[in-house]
């Protein structure tokens, strides 16, 4: 069996769970699997849509972006999974173009927490990274794309661990994990936070934040000590 089977397995199997999950349509997101030890991560070729993927098809690139194995073409935002790869201890990326969180990085702004469905995963607002620059964007966009992410949170101080989620302001969301699966499964929350937060907007378009001590109530209780919710 060839050593990149598991990862080609584990980021197959993530990718499928997008559409199942009502996270994209056609071929709107991917999904990599990284193998620290071997430096290297298995992601979606681009373009290809989820009913013709299989284990086989995903390529295996490293942490430097360059293709190790596989007969297509990585995913077009490869060279974004593999700077957050190098820089963070981390085992797996999704991104999606989700319609309620790519709406809010389309509008440029944080996801406010307004409710304890938020809190039970996150006790901060989901960042927004802002766009880039032309200077950027000349300087390697796919690349530039996963600094912006890195940026975006050491500016607001945040943690990686703590914060697996960002929104790229004008594209979409990125989010990670220890896994693809818990990947994918940030995703998916984030996209039900998102969509939550904008109708509490239309419903109440002043609506506090919620209180800081409920927020970490709600937090603590899903992640305090004894906790499985998350793991
Ligand atoms: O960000 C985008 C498009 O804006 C891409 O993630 C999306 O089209 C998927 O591209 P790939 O098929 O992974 O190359």
């Amino acid at each position: 069996m060839s050593k990149y089977q598991h990862i080609r397995e584990a980021a197959y199997y993530a990718n499928m769970e997008l559409p199942k999950l009502n996270l994209v349509i056609f071929t709107f997101g991917n999904v990599s699997a990284a193998n620290r030890d071997l430096g290297v991560f298995a992601i979606k070729p681009s373009g290809v849509p989820y009913a013709e993927l299989t284990p086989a098809k995903m390529v295996i690139v490293d942490f430097d972006g360059n293709v190790i194995e596989g007969d297509l073409r990585p995913s077009s935002d490869t060279k974004t999974h593999a700077v957050l790869y190098k820089h963070w201890d981390i085992g797996g990326i999704c991104h999606t173009h989700s319609t309620y969180a790519t709406s809010w990085a389309q509008a440029q702004r944080d996801i406010p927490i307004y409710g304890t469905t938020h809190a039970d995963h996150k006790t901060v607002d989901v960042p927004c990274a802002q766009p880039m620059d032309d200077e950027m964007i000349k300087g390697g966009y796919e690349y530039q794309t996963g600094f912006q992410i890195m940026n975006c949170l050491s500016e607001r101080k945040l943690d990686h661990r703590e914060v697996e989620m960002v929104l790229v302001g004008n594209h979409a969301p990125f989010t990670w994990g220890k896994s693809a699966d818990k990947a994918v499964y940030n995703s998916a929350v984030l996209e039900s936070i998102a969509q939550m937060a904008y109708l509490t907007e239309q419903i109440n378009p002043d609506c506090a934040r919620l209180k800081e001590s409920l927020i970490k109530k709600h937090y603590e209780r899903k992640h305090g000590p004894d906790s499985y919710y998350g793991q």
